[in-house]
């Protein structure tokens, strides 16, 4: 039997994982884990709960995209072989020597397959660290990009992109559905998403961190995507604003979390909401995610749906080419982002 031998959990950038001052968190920006609402959960949607009844499910997706912008969905359709799969190559992958992960460690942020690490700078402009490892890489088509993906471990390929092929259907479903929610034909938003989305996958490992009080696994932001798909490995972490708090997010067996992002929240003029949601650490348990994105491509131009606004609902943001809007999130660097602010009206 082949023994593995277990190495220290390192970043592929060389850190190593202990409580050094550059994870530290100024006083004003820790997370307070104690300080949380529970008077709130993000409402859970049964996709086939609806069966009879299409509309009620559009109502449903409509009322919660707008309240909370966030929302869990079971019997989503995606085989829940594939879900744990995709998790445990993702996990095997975390868990190799960092000198086999660092040859996707890159700052060079044009690169698509990359292994990154957040951080924002703090009010002395000091540097924070987020106590995560991100590796991001394209997922449609998948012709296009498997040969750069990582042949360690060994299923990776092919579990990705089976399991990408199917959270793809989820997503049209779902960007279908939303339409409806806005009252108009179930193409509408992929078709003002327009050609050639941009597909790509973040995923995210957090270690368990000697002190949850003192870090941050992901910082504050809103997902400047259109939509995300997000899975997460039942250890809980998530953290979504809603009324002014924390909200904590219960992970759901075999669910997934669906994020309205900036570009559905612009379409809507307003009407859906991109959540600001974080990931806080904790003591025992590492945590993996897998955000799977849906944008726009640069040249596309993104603003109000004309069909939803008028006189009384005038634009409440202004049309850009996406190129601007990315260009504005590197701007925002290192700051709690708010790029969709910078294009109101
Ligand atoms: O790890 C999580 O639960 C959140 C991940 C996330 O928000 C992201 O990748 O944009
Ligand atoms: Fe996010």
């Amino acid at each position: 039997m082949e023994v593995k031998k277990i190495v220290p959990f390192r970043f592929a950038n060389n850190t190593a994982l202990c409580l050094s001052p550059e994870f530290i968190l100024p006083e004003e920006k820790r997370p307070c884990l104690c300080d949380v609402s529970s008077m709130h959960s993000v409402p859970i949607i049964d996709l086939k709960g609806y069966d009879e009844c299409e509309h009620g499910l559009v109502q449903k997706i409509s009322e919660v995209s707008q309240q909370w912008g966030m929302f869990q969905v079971i019997n989503h359709g995606v085989s829940p072989d594939l879900c744990r799969g995709v998790l445990a190559a993702l996990l095997e992958f975390f868990q190799l020597p960092p000198e086999e992960r660092s040859i996707f460690f890159t700052k060079d942020h044009s690169e698509p397959v990359k292994i990154l690490n957040y951080y924002f700078n703090g009010s002395d402009q000091k540097k924070v660290a987020m106590w995560s490892e991100t590796f991001t890489h394209p997922w449609h088509p998948t012709e296009d990009f498997k040969h750069y993906l990582p042949t360690n471990p060994p299923q990776y390929r092919d579990v990705f992109a089976a399991y990408a092929k199917e959270a793809g259907t989820l997503m049209n479903r779902l960007l279908s559905l939303m339409s409806q929610g806005l009252g108009l034909e179930e193409g509408s938003l992929v078709r003002r998403l327009g050609a050639n989305p941009n597909f790509y996958s973040h995923a995210n490992y957090y270690p368990p961190c000697p002190e949850p009080e003192l870090t941050m696994g992901l910082n504050e932001h809103n997902d400047i995507t259109a939509l995300t798909i997000l899975q997460l490995n039942g250890v809980p972490g998530l953290q979504v604003e809603y009324d002014g708090k924390w909200v904590p997010v219960d992970p759901v067996p075999d669910a997934f979390v669906i994020i309205v992002a900036d570009q559905i929240q612009v379409l809507s003029n307003g009407r859906y909401k991109s959540p600001a949601h974080r990931a806080v650490t904790n003591r025992w348990l590492s945590r993996l995610s897998l955000a799977m994105f849906y944008a726009p491509n640069d040249e596309v131009v993104i603003g109000p749906m004309e069909e939803l606004t008028d006189e009384e609902l005038p634009p409440i943001y202004r049309n850009y080419r996406h190129k601007e809007y990315m260009e504005e999130f590197y701007r925002q660097q290192g700051k709690r982002r708010r790029v969709k602010e910078a294009f109101e009206l």
